[in-house]
């Protein structure tokens, strides 16, 4: 439409409208993994990630069995398994650093072939070893591979974890790290162990017909692992755009992997983002290495046995699991950034709260909670680093942080039991009462302390929102309190049609605001641009004045039309209880300014929610047409616009923008094709609105007869 009205008012009696059935203006975790999953290369590459993890526990099963079986006495086999597990963590401490200097030199799709071909051969090697060599040798052979293969895997790892944002879009990083994290610490681990098990079994079978089986009774998994570092090569070399990414470009001048280790520090130094990351995660694992150093002998002073110990041990694990899988969920549109700190306050709190339980029950819940802090932690982390750190600097900033953590943990394993016993216990008088207090207890309370500390200091350093209460932040995200839910209360509901030219989206407010109007509902039908007097001004300049403007101006310009529009058209309305239905909103401006312009999509969106206020549709209808369609439909009417007459191009590019944005929020878009006729498309519109505006998510019988869909 190329002239638009003012903002059409309708005064109908007042909506009243209960609506129950709140659609949030989140996304759940299960649609966003799913989108995430519909994105070919990150696909691949989960499946890559799958297939090395599986890899990395059957292997960590196989070897430290294999080792046992491969020495002699009780003291040997202790030793051999020690060493095993030594030898895994060592290359972390000293490699750590110059593998994440090479993830952001080299190509990193070529890095993740090669590590995975080269742990393919390693891990074959051990079990072909045993076949032609004495038991000792084996076992030093399978020292020194395992701890080739840990070299290896360091290499692997932040090329991966670094190639993860260049694969899918900035607001699906966080659900491509929560797949990834489940995957590695949640399912993998119970698959290798299955696994494990099994081929165990089979082993033991085979073994009472077949003598090679009795000698080498833990090889099968270690062919199964190396074919798995085999089948993940495969899968990288299809996926090619991890090669299309800054990776592999030669630094002019200076492309040494020193001068990149330099520049990598000097960035960690000068980022207040790293800065807080690595306070906030020495934090986090010292309170954990404090949990599990000092767990035994916790659970034993309270009176529990290993029984008790195991289930206090698994609480860690599974309170980081449910962290992970529901952090998100809870914390909906909290800063990141405030988000991560405060998780690291909530784990030491609980810690804290863990040390001064006087039962291993009690102790547990808190447990849990330090666990889930720690794992919302680790993923809003994770997620920062994808979002808010550069491709460049990536690989050297998740290597560096990774080494840190392990680092962290080692030392806070060995340190705590050593404070435990130089603390021992402690007897308190107080008037004539003695209260003995046990070393685990001011261990395990020091420790939360130090992870306070760091949580604080970390939220002070990442804090993005220095001007807003951090208690309001909180407490709107705990309730779920988006401003959609809020208005839903009131009763109004914001409907957005968004779609290219001529989709029809006109046509659909009308029809949808007389039905509404019929229904008794009070409707507020509106427009962008253009809706106010401001509005039609900037409208002229923005549509029809030349010359034409800079596309930042432009997109500046409809966000300028956007603030005045809601501030006294829509928010008002809303507030009324009025059902609000606009012919285009941010969308448009997302489609057209930051995809069909070439302007990021982000930047756009940060204008847009600082004009609008952060208010969001509650539906979203995207009617959808081939831009060649849409564009012979409104250029009969003549009087062609300033965006109408761009290339077909760029229409193309804004409609799949427009899908792309619906795909990766599917709960709040009814997408359409905006071929069908007009009343077939008019009652899947009202069915939608029904299900928002009644709370018994019925359709509402509709006020006239429409054409059957
Ligand atoms: N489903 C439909 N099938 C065929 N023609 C349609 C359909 N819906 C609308 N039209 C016709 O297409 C033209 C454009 O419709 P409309 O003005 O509703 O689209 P619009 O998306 O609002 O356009 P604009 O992008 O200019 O705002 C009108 O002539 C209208 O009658
Ligand atoms: C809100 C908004 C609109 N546009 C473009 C899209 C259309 O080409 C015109 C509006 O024309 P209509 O006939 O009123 O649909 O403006 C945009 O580029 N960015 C926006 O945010």
């Amino acid at each position: 439409m190329s002239e638009k009205r003012g903002a059409v008012i309708s005064e109908n009696r007042a909506a009243g409208a209960t609506a129950a059935s709140p659609t949030p203006a989140g996304i759940s975790a299960s649609s966003a993994i799913r989108g995430v999953m519909r994105v070919r290369s990150y696909r691949r590459l989960w499946y890559t990630t799958a297939l090395s993890s599986l890899g990395d526990w059957l292997g960590l099963l196989a070897t430290t069995a294999l080792a046992t079986s491969l020495a002699n006495g009780y003291q040997a086999k202790n030793y051999a398994l020690g060493g095993v597990l030594v030898v895994k963590l060592l290359p972390a401490i000293f490699l750590g650093p110059l593998a994440g200097a090479f993830a952001d030199r080299f190509d990193r799709r070529m890095t993740m072939i090669v590590s995975d071909a080269v742990r393919f051969v390693l891990f074959l090697s051990i079990p072909l070893a045993h076949l032609v060599v004495d038991r000792d040798r084996t076992l030093a052979w399978l020292l020194i591979s395992s701890f080739l293969i840990e070299c290896v895997s360091l290499f692997w790892m932040p090329a991966k974890d670094a190639s993860v944002p260049n694969l899918v879009r900035r607001d699906q990083i966080e659900a491509a790290n929560q797949l990834s994290l489940v995957t590695t610490y949640g399912l993998t681990p119970v698959a290798g162990a299955g696994l494990f098990s099994v081929l165990s079994l089979i082993t033991n079978v085979l073994a009472r017909h077949l003598d090679f089986f009795k000698t080498q009774p833990v090889n099968l998994a270690l062919y199964l692992n190396a074919a798995t570092f085999l089948a993940g090569a495969v899968i990288v070399v299809f996926i090619p755009e991890i090669s299309g990414h800054r990776n592999g470009r030669v630094v002019e001048g200076q492309s040494g992997l020193l001068h990149l280790l330099r520049e990598g520090l000097s960035f960690i130094k000068s980022s207040r983002l790293v800065g807080g990351l690595i306070v906030g995660l020495v934090g986090a694992f010292v309170a954990a290495g404090a949990v599990i150093g000092a767990g035994k002998i916790f659970v034993t002073s309270l009176g529990g046995g290993n029984a008790a110990y195991g289930v206090l041990f698994g609480s860690v694990f599974v309170g980081l699991g449910s962290g992970m899988a529901f952090g998100p969920r809870i914390a909906r549109d909290l800063s990141r950034r405030r988000l991560f700190g405060l998780a690291i306050v909530f784990a030491a709190v609980c810690l804290i709260l863990t040390a001064v339980m006087p039962h291993v029950a009690l102790a547990t819940v808190f447990v849990l909670g330090l666990g889930f802090g720690a794992g919302v932690a680790y993923l809003a982390g994770m997620t920062l680093m994808g979002t808010d750190v550069d491709d460049e600097m990536r690989g050297r900033v998740f290597a560096m942080l990774q080494s840190l953590i392990r680092v962290v943990l080692i030392l806070a394993l060995a340190a705590v039991p050593f404070a435990v016993a130089q603390v021992g216990r402690k007897t308190f008088h107080f008037g004539s009462v003695d209260y003995v207090v046990d070393g685990t207890r001011i261990v395990l309370i020091v420790g939360g302390i130090l992870a306070l500390f760091a949580g604080l200091l970390a939220y002070r350093k990442m804090d993005d929102r220095q001007q807003g209460a951090v208690w309001q932040d909180v407490t709107s995200a705990l309730r779920g309190d988006s401003s959609a839910r809020r208005r839903m209360r009131t009763g109004g509901l914001f409907v957005a049609f968004e779609g290219g030219e001529g989709s029809g989206k006109s046509t659909q407010v009308e029809r949808l605001a007389e039905w509404l109007r019929e229904s008794g509902t009070a409707v507020t039908t509106t427009h962008e641009p253009g809706a106010t007097d401001v509005g039609a001004q900037i409208r002229r300049l923005l549509l029809h004045d030349s010359p034409a403007l800079s596309p930042r101006a432009e997109a500046l310009l409809f966000a300028a039309d956007r603030a005045h529009h809601v501030e006294s058209v829509i928010r008002p309305a809303l507030e009324a209880g009025q059902v609000v239905v606009t012919d285009r909103y941010v969308d448009s401006s997302l489609a057209y300014q930051g995809v069909g312009r070439n302007l990021q999509i982000d930047e756009v969106r940060k204008i847009s929610r600082w004009a609008t206020g952060g208010l969001q549709a509650d539906l979203i209808v995207l009617l959808d047409l081939p831009a060649e369609l849409g564009l012979a439909r409104v250029r009969g009417r003549g009087g062609e616009d300033k965006l109408e007459a761009e290339s077909i191009s760029f229409h193309e590019r804004v409609r799949e923008a427009f899908r792309m944005l619906a795909e990766s929020d599917p709960r709040r878009y009814l997408v359409l094709d905006a071929s069908l006729q007009p009343d077939v498309i008019a009652a899947k519109v009202r069915a939608a609105v029904s299900r928002l505006i009644r709370p018994d998510c019925a359709p509402a019988p509709p006020p006239k007869a429409v054409a059957p869909q």
